[in-house]
């Protein structure tokens, strides 16, 4: 049984991975951090983020699933270190800043990191350089959609299947257009949408010759991103301090 901690309890995510948890014998969540004022999520007590690591002291997870924002994130980072914790993190928007601080924490505690913990969009974006393969010339465009409580754009993994896009394909991104902006034939069009609730929807279109080809994905609800999360944290327990990414927990199966 890997015992968890959750960065963000009170949050959107941090509630979803605490029930999803609830449900599995393999991991048991045995405390929440978060900034809002709540004593406990559902059975798992909650402890001000100011306190982490005591909180991390006192309760011992074996890994921390992290959904916050990068400034907690990274500050979280330090308290792993310092108490020996293993991290999962699902928050996206990080500057280069802060992704080093938490290259730096994987050289003392295992790291995993990943911008999409759904298993679709990890086999779209291993379909990206075979479909690219056979359609070399083809516009590409990339969107996303998202709710509109959501704070980063273009999403961390919009951003994610660009880089994988781009080793492939020697393109640009442009964001948005608008008056006149003719299409040069090495940029790639990305754009974000915020309405509702939408969970998560990416697609990228490859254009030309009398056809379109479109990798898409859409989440139904967010309990794929904290069933994937778990699966990471139950897997990085094992593990060494490095960096480690989604695909590893998937291509260890
Ligand atoms: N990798 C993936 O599969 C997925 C990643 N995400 C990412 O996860 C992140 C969180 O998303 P979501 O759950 O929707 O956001 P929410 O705003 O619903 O949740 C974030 C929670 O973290 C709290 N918080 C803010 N600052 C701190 C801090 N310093 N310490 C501890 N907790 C803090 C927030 O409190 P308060 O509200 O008071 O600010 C809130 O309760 C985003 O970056 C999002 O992009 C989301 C879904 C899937
Ligand atoms: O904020 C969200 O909700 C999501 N964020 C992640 C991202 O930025 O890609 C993953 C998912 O799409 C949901």
């Amino acid at each position: 049984m890997t015992r968890i901690a959750v960065n963000g309890a009170a949050g959107r995510m941090g509630q979803t991975v605490i029930e999803t948890a609830d449900d599995r014998d393999d991991v048991e969540a045995v405390v929440g951090f978060d900034v809002d004022d709540v004593d406990q999520v559902q059975d798992v007590p909650v402890v001000h983020a100011d306190d982490v690591t005591e909180g991390l002291a006192e309760y011992e997870p074996d890994v921390v699933v992290d959904f916050t924002i990068p400034e907690s994130t990274v500050a979280l980072a330090d308290a792993c270190v310092e108490t020996g914790t293993g991290m999962v993190i699902g928050t996206t928007g990080f500057d280069d800043e802060g992704f080093e601080a938490l290259e730096a924490a994987s050289e003392s505690v295992p790291v995993l990191k990943a911008t999409n913990f759904s298993r679709g969009i990890q086999a779209l974006l291993r379909a990206i350089g075979e479909a690219l393969q056979a359609v070399p010339d083809y516009d590409l465009e990339l969107m996303e959609t998202h709710h509109n409580q959501k704070i980063d754009a273009p999403s961390g993994t919009a951003k994610t299947i660009l880089e994988t896009v781009q080793e492939h394909r020697d393109v640009e991104p442009v964001y948005g257009r608008e008056g006149h902006a003719p299409r040069d034939d090495d940029e790639i069009g990305v754009f974000a949408r915020r309405a509702g609730d939408v969970r998560g929807e990416h697609e990228l279109i490859a254009a030309g010759n009398d056809e379109v080809l479109s990798l898409s994905h859409h989440a139904e609800d967010r309990s794929v991103f904290a069933a994937g999360a778990l699966d990471a944290a139950a897997w990085l327990a094992g593990q060494n301090a490095d960096w480690y990414e989604f695909g590893d927990v998937i291509d260890a199966q």
